[in-house]
């Protein structure tokens, strides 16, 4: 029986406290980790969801712990939904809570993020998966997710991985998250990073909101040959894009609602680790790597770097 699976999310912020406030509702047997005074937020409090695509929610059934370690049941399904920067960490966490059957779904973003689980954990069945949403933990660690679209893509090209996405979306559909199961889920994932590798660091660069961009030709333009030159590196990959790609982001960064932003943008200005390696160091060994040039995206990430030097020198 599906409800009574053993689910764990591991990382309650903004991602991962959108999962558990919605899978919280129907699944009982739910175990969540979150660490110092969020976890005792979360004993006190239950999971408390301020969705504007579901209306609020509470979870009050999970059982928190400061960390996987201290679980020692083996797990059915797990959705890791930490930053980038820190999975490597909670993947060696994960021992005694994962066997060869246990599903592993990062919902996190990231071109490399399921490949880097499986060589981490070299077990379970892990899932690749792409979060379109927008979603922030709040100061008292209630989280709100903004707007009426919040979807999960999920796959995988091995046939027993892909058999477990069927799983963790059927868990995700239940629980009232829209999922889909795209027929090429590289391409799913790339589309997003592609999206990522132009959008979070033209914003984090200039520490502006969508409009502070568009507001400009040069960051247009720049933002568009952003978006072109990570193309050029997935396409070199042999990843197939669709496509209109090109255009139809453009046109989405266009039509992008006032205030919007990104989450490294975020990071960068609170003065907080960030995803700058995933947005821009990953993309540029990877340009390097299969011979593309990609001299705007090393700017900006050279740029980024020296900003973020001096904001914590
Ligand atoms: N938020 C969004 O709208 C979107 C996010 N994404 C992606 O999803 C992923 C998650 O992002 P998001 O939810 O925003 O990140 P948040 O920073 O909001 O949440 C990450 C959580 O992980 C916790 N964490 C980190 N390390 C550990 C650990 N060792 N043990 C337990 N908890 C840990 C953090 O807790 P602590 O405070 O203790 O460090 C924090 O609560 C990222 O890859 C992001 O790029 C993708 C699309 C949209
Ligand atoms: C696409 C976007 C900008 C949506 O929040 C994102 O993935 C991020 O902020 O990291």
């Amino acid at each position: 029986m599906r409800e009574e699976m053993k689910i764990m999310i591991v990382g309650i912020g903004g991602v991962g406290g959108y999962i558990a406030g919605m899978v919280g509702q129907k699944y009982k047997n739910l175990t969540l980790i979150a660490r110092g005074k969020r976890g005792e937020a979360l004993r006190e409090h239950g999971v408390v969801l301020h969705s504007d695509f579901h209306g609020e929610k509470i979870v009050k059934d999970g059982v928190i712990r400061e960390c996987a370690r201290e679980v020692e049941e083996i797990q059915d399904l797990i959705f890791l939904c930490v930053k980038t920067y820190a999975l490597e960490d909670v993947c060696q966490t994960l021992g005694s809570c994962v066997d060869d059957h246990t599903i592993i779904v990062p919902v996190m973003n990231g071109a490399d993020t399921a490949q880097r689980v499986r060589e981490y954990l070299g077990k379970g069945l892990v899932v690749d998966a792409v979060i379109y949403t927008t979603a922030a933990a709040n100061e008292d660690y209630s989280i709100t997710q903004l707007g009426q679209y919040t979807r999960i893509l999920l796959g995988a090209v091995r046939e027993e991985e892909h058999k477990a996405a069927k799983v963790s979306a059927g868990v995700l559909g239940e629980a009232g998250i829209e999922y889909e199961i795209p027929s090429d889920v590289r391409q799913a994932v790339w589309e997003k990073y592609i999206f990522n590798c132009a959008y979070n660091v033209i914003t984090a660069y200039y520490l502006g909101n969508v409009e502070e961009i568009r507001a400009y030709e040069d960051r247009r333009a720049e933002f568009h040959m952003l978006l072109k030159e990570a193309l050029q590196v997935a396409k070199a990959d042999g990843v197939h894009i669709r496509q209109h790609y090109m255009e139809e982001e453009y046109q989405r960064f266009m039509r992008l609602s006032k205030g919007s932003t990104s989450s490294l943008k975020r990071d960068v200005e609170a003065g907080r680790p960030s995803e700058l390696e995933t947005f821009g160091g990953y993309l540029l060994e990877r340009a390097r790597n299969l011979g593309v040039a990609v001299p705007l995206s090393e700017q900006f990430y050279d740029g980024m770097k020296e900003k973020i030097r001096n904001r914590t020198d």
